[in-house]
């Protein structure tokens, strides 16, 4: 199936109009697959981003006053919408993006339902009512919205990410300034257009494209900025947290992992390769949530070792638009760059290279950023490829002798995302639940794979805490008020 999509060139939205950037300039989005011009979004300048928060921030009351319920009818909408175009939208993220095309319309589905569980929000409880020591008095909780909300996110899920993060914002009464990531903005803006389409008042959602470092700095220094939501890199991460902490208001971030898979002398040694397998492919491994260091027990090493390999030789590499491709190329060229270059390293410092390790050459990869999967064995907790988050498709195999030493080993990073476990020992898997220090806990399941109604999110540097998704994103886009009403 080769789909072909048309080049376009993305606005920015603003007070509800698309609107070229004052600029005049545009950057080019290119298709990791083969370089192909996808389309063009605009490199934007402080006074966009200014023009953007002024909107938002006159949107903010009326938009409040209108009620949950009537924000969530917003949201239906906008999920009907994304709905009827989900595969053309699908289309455009595989080719901006690279991951394989049935993983696009997955995301684009999931969008689709993440905005109807918000849209839901809109008649569910907003606050309590709690005994009041006084019985002539009623104490209870009301919400209140942040006001305008920044959105940071990533390339990597350009639909899903943006949703989960505007979706909550938008249904508890916030308004939003979106800065998606320039190497998918193209894709985020046909989400952008499904909102626009549903009839969004003005001003209450508003996206401006272009540099990280000056338009996304604009907006985290803009004095009607009242709360950001990141999704990246540690670096930038940490860099937002800061510029919030300085100013006063909430900040939520969503960072890096170096996610462990626990393989126990008891596992199903089919059930984990598979689960294996995905975790760390998938997307061409590059999800926060991504499988990166495989842990498995003495007894069982080489049969499983053996499998892996087996099965990872099916793996089909290819422009994800090609019927029959399992994984796609890197997102990009930095991407496929800074890959080689762990790679280079695993080598460098002494791993042993058991499948994979290059660039793909040939016709059908010379223009595009394609690695092979690859696998290491002999893989120490001191080494780099143990360390550091890869973002590409690499795993990194590492024997213990025992469960004990397995959770040592799982819990030596910096990272605390997500973890996994194969054994069929209650007592192993209780103590696992105990044990690691993961926001994600997954027992013989595979390392990523997020429900949009349960809540998301890691320890250590992966996260702020706040948690995403489900009803946990109502505590970071809501501000509690506990009133007091006395009989007269
Ligand atoms: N947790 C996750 O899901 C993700 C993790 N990563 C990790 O980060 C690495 C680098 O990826 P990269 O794309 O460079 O990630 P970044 O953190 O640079 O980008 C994430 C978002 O932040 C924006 N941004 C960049 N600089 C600033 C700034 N100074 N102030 C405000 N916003 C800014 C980016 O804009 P722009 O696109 O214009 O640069 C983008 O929208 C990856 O290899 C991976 O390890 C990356 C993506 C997602
Ligand atoms: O695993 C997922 O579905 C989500 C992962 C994620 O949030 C990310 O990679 O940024």
């Amino acid at each position: 199936m080769q789909i072909i999509t048309k080049e376009e060139t993305i606005k920015n939205f603003i007070n509800n109009q698309w609107v070229e950037s004052a600029s005049g300039k545009v950057i080019k989005s290119i298709s990791p697959a083969d370089r192909q011009v996808v389309g063009y979004v605009q490199s934007s300048t402080k006074d966009d981003v200014d023009s953007a928060m002024n909107a938002a921030h006159s949107a903010k009351k009326e938009w409040w006053r209108m009620g949950q319920p009537a924000r969530g009818e917003f949201l239906y909408k906008a999920a009907n919408i994304l709905e009827q175009n989900a595969k053309p939208i699908a289309e455009t993220l595989t080719k901006e993006m690279g991951k394989a095309y049935s993983e696009a319309l997955g995301e684009v589905t999931r969008g689709v339902q993440i905005l109807r569980y918000y849209a839901n929000e809109g008649v569910r409880k907003e606050g309590d009512v709690i005994p009041s020591s006084d019985k002539d008095a009623l104490l209870l909780t009301k919400r209140a919205p942040l006001g305008v909300v920044g959105v940071i996110t990533p390339w990597n899920f350009p639909v899903a990410i943006p949703i989960w993060k505007m979706a909550p914002a938008l249904v508890y009464g916030n308004t939003v300034v979106l800065k998606p990531a320039t190497e998918s903005a193209v894709t985020t803006g046909k989400v952008v257009e499904c909102f626009a389409k549903a009839g969004l008042p003005d001003g209450v959602l508003n996206m401006v494209t272009g540099s990280g470092s000056v338009i996304g700095q604009e907006m985290l220094q803009h004095p009607f900025l009242n709360g950001i939501t990141f999704t990246g890199s540690e670096n930038v991460g940490k860099h937002v947290a800061r510029m919030a902490a300085e100013k006063g208001i909430k900040f939520q971030l969503e960072l890096g992992g170096k996610n462990p898979v626990i393989v126990a002398e008891d596992a199903n040694i089919d059930q984990a390769v598979d689960a294996v397998l995905n975790g760390a492919f998938r997307s061409t491994g590059q999800k926060c949530t991504a499988t990166s260091r495989v842990i498995v027990e003495s007894g069982i090493y080489d049969q499983f070792k053996e499998k892996l390999i087996e099965k990872a030789k099916t793996i089909t590499v290819g422009n994800g638009l090609t019927e029959g491709v399992w994984m796609g190329p890197c997102a990009s060229e930095n991407q496929f760059n800074s890959v080689l270059g762990f790679i280079e390293k695993g080598i460098e410092e002494g791993a042993a290279l058991l499948l994979g390790g290059k660039a793909l050459t040939g016709p059908e990869y010379d223009q595009g950023f394609y690695i092979e999967p690859t696998i290491f064995e002999g893989v120490s907790p001191e080494m780099t490829l143990a360390r550091e988050e890869i973002f590409g498709p690499v795993i990194a195999l590492m024997e213990v002798s025992n469960f004990e030493e397995a959770i040592e080993m799982a819990n030596d990073t910096k990272y605390g995302l997500s973890a996994s476990i194969f054994t069929k020992d209650l007592n192993h898997i209780m103590e696992f639940m105990d044990e690691i220090e993961t926001g994600l806990v997954r027992v013989n399941a595979e390392s990523a794979g997020v429900e949009y109604q349960a809540p998301f999110g890691g320890m250590k540097s992966s996260s702020s805490g706040a948690r995403e998704q489900g009803e946990a994103a109502k505590e970071f886009f809501t501000q509690i008020k506990t009133v007091f009403i006395k009989k007269v």
